[in-house]
Order: C-alpha cells, then sequence, then structure tokens
C-alpha cells in the first residue's frame, strides 16, 4: 500500500508510551516505506490520528474499542494487539466498520486484531489445533512478566477458542477431569471448555506451554517470546498489508497462509 500522495504508509501509534508502543515506534521509524506521523497516548486528542493511513492500537483492554472505532470512524485502517476482544466487542466493531466511511484511497477500510503478532506464537496456536482432536486431554499454561493488567492472556484464549473450535468439528468429547472438590480455584479457568492457567513472574516476557495427553504419552508444544522485538515483524507485516483485507480480520494467520480453512 502506499498513499493517495505516494509517500509510503503514514504510521500513527496509539498507547506509543507503552512497552509495547515504544517498541512499534522505534520499528516504524526503522522499517522502509513506512513514516511515523503521530504518538498517542492517555489523555491525548486523537484528532485526525496526525493524517495517518494505518494506526497501531496498543493501549490497555478497556481503552482500545473506543480508540479503534475512532479510526475506523474516519476512514482509518487499524492493526490492533491490545487484548480483551471477546464476542461482543468484535461484534460491535463489524458493525462500525460496516458503516465507516472508506480510506483516503478510497478502498473499505480494514482492522486486524492479532492476539499475537510473534510468529512462533502463531505457529504455536495453528498446531495446537492440529493436534487437538488427537488427545484426551489438553490444557493451556501462559507465562507473563507481572505487570500484565489481563489474565488469562489474549493468546491463550484464542488457543483455548481454537482448540475447542477444532474438537467440537471433529466430534472430541470434554477434556476429562474428574476434579469435583476445588474451592480454591486450583484447576485453572475454563476458556471454552479448555482449562488456563495464568502465571505471573518478574524476569518473563511473554510464554505459553499447550499439553496434550493420551494415554502413555504427552505432547508438548511451547512458545517463547523473550524479547518485545519478536512482535515487531508481524506487526510491520500488519501494518503493509491491512489495507488489502477489507473489514475484520482476527489473527495475522489470514495475512500468513496458516490459518484453517
Ligand atoms: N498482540 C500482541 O502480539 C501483543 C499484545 N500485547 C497487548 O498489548 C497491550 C499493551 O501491552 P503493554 O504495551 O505491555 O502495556 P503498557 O501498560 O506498557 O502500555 C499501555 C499504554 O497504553 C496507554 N493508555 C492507557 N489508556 C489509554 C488510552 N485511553 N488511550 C491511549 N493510550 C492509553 C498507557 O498510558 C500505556 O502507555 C496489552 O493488552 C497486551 O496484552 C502485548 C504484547 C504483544
Ligand atoms: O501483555 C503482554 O505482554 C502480552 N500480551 C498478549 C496476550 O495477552 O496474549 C500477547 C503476548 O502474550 C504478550
Amino acid at each position: 500500500m502506499t498513499n493517495s500522495s505516494g509517500a509510503g504508509i503514514r504510521v500513527g501509534v496509539i498507547g506509543a508510551k507503552g512497552r509495547m508502543g515504544a517498541e512499534v515506534c522505534r520499528a516504524v521509524e526503522a522499517a522502509d516505506g513506512l513514516r511515523l506521523v503521530g504518538r498517542f497516548d492517555h489523555g491525548d486528542d486523537l484528532g485526525d490520528l496526525g493524517g495517518a493511513d494505518v494506526v497501531v492500537e496498543f493501549s490497555v483492554p478497556d481503552a482500545a474499542p473506543a480508540n479503534v472505532a475512532h479510526c475506523v470512524a474516519r476512514g482509518v485502517h487499524v492493526v490492533v494487539g491490545t487484548t480483551g476482544w471477546d464476542d461482543g466487542r468484535l461484534e460491535t466493531l463489524r458493525r462500525q466498520l460496516a458503516e465507516a466511511p472508506p480510506s483516503s484511497t478510497g478502498a473499505p477500510v480494514g482492522v486486524l486484531v492479532a492476539p499475537n503478532f510473534a510468529i512462533g506464537a502463531i505457529l504455536m496456536m495453528t498446531f495446537a489445533a492440529q493436534a487437538a482432536r488427537f488427545y484426551e486431554s489438553v490444557e493451556v499454561i501462559e507465562l507473563h512478566h507481572p505487570d500484565k493488567v489481563d489474565a488469562p492472556s489474549g493468546t491463550a484464549a484464542r488457543t483455548a477458542r481454537l482448540i475447542a473450535e477444532a474438537r467440537e468439528q471433529a466430534g472430541a468429547g470434554p477434556v476429562s477431569d474428574a476434579t469435583t472438590h476445588d474451592p480454591e480455584g486450583a484447576r485453572g479457568a475454563r476458556v471454552s471448555g479448555i482449562p488456563v492457567h495464568s502465571v505471573r513472574l518478574r524476569g518473563l516476557v511473554a510464554h505459553q506451554e499447550v499439553l496434550l495427553g493420551n494415554v502413555g504419552e504427552m505432547l508438548t508444544i511451547r512458545h517463547d517470546s523473550f524479547d518485545r522485538a519478536s512482535f515487531m515483524p508481524g506487526v510491520i507485516e500488519g501494518v503493509r498489508r491491512v489495507a488489502d483485507h477489507p473489514g475484520l480480520t482476527v489473527g495475522l494467520e489470514h495475512y500468513l497462509g496458516l490459518a484453517a480453512p
């Protein structure tokens, strides 16, 4: 995509003072054909978004829907990494997109909501969904830095959802679990029927294990982001390609040819 002035893609970043937003600003400034035109954070007037063609949104779950709606209402494409997009929020966003004005090039607006931009994490989710129907038991353990405000992680919620969908399509039953007494919630959360456990530990960045068990065997699929640099190639790919994907796309796998048919 080039903008109507042919000067490459103008990019705005919301949540620009945060851990991810600051990293995204650096990555955009270093990327060929992208120009950083606006940095926005809590309390800033988003206004015309600095004239951006594409906005990258990494703020907090409670703020992201309004920020994205602001962009969409102005015909600006959005790449969203912020978590918290449950079905209700996604449905509202679909309606907003249906009523949105066209982008500066006249094309319909595109929004990419991606729970995780790291290629390994996307592959982990894909592999977990592929494996899920072959195993009696599946559990997800996500491990993050203790400054994270939401649990379970967006990646874990998405993984559980993909696993549950794959199992349902294959006619696999619920995961085995004889627990009837768990007053402290030691068995974790249930997301789409899949147990999910959240660890918060100083020193960690973003990590996840999917454990799949059968009689006499276990398959472990693990991904580790040791540095937020791991998310940047995916974010930049999203910025470059979001205009070619009108409407709402959930998951970068759809841009990479990795999505299940
Ligand atoms: N999709 C992905 O690959 C990844 C997603 N994330 C998600 O991105 C989000 C941000 O994560 P971090 O950067 O670690 O958090 P952070 O707390 O470091 O940064 C959030 C930033 O948003 C700002 N903010 C708060 N309210 C705002 C508002 N109303 N408008 C604009 N800015 C506002 C804060 O001041 C802060 O600078 C989280 O939901 C996290 O789970 C994080 C890493 C990777
Ligand atoms: O808050 C984080 O750090 C991360 N958030 C995303 C999530 O909740 O899945 C992506 C990654 O795990 C890092």
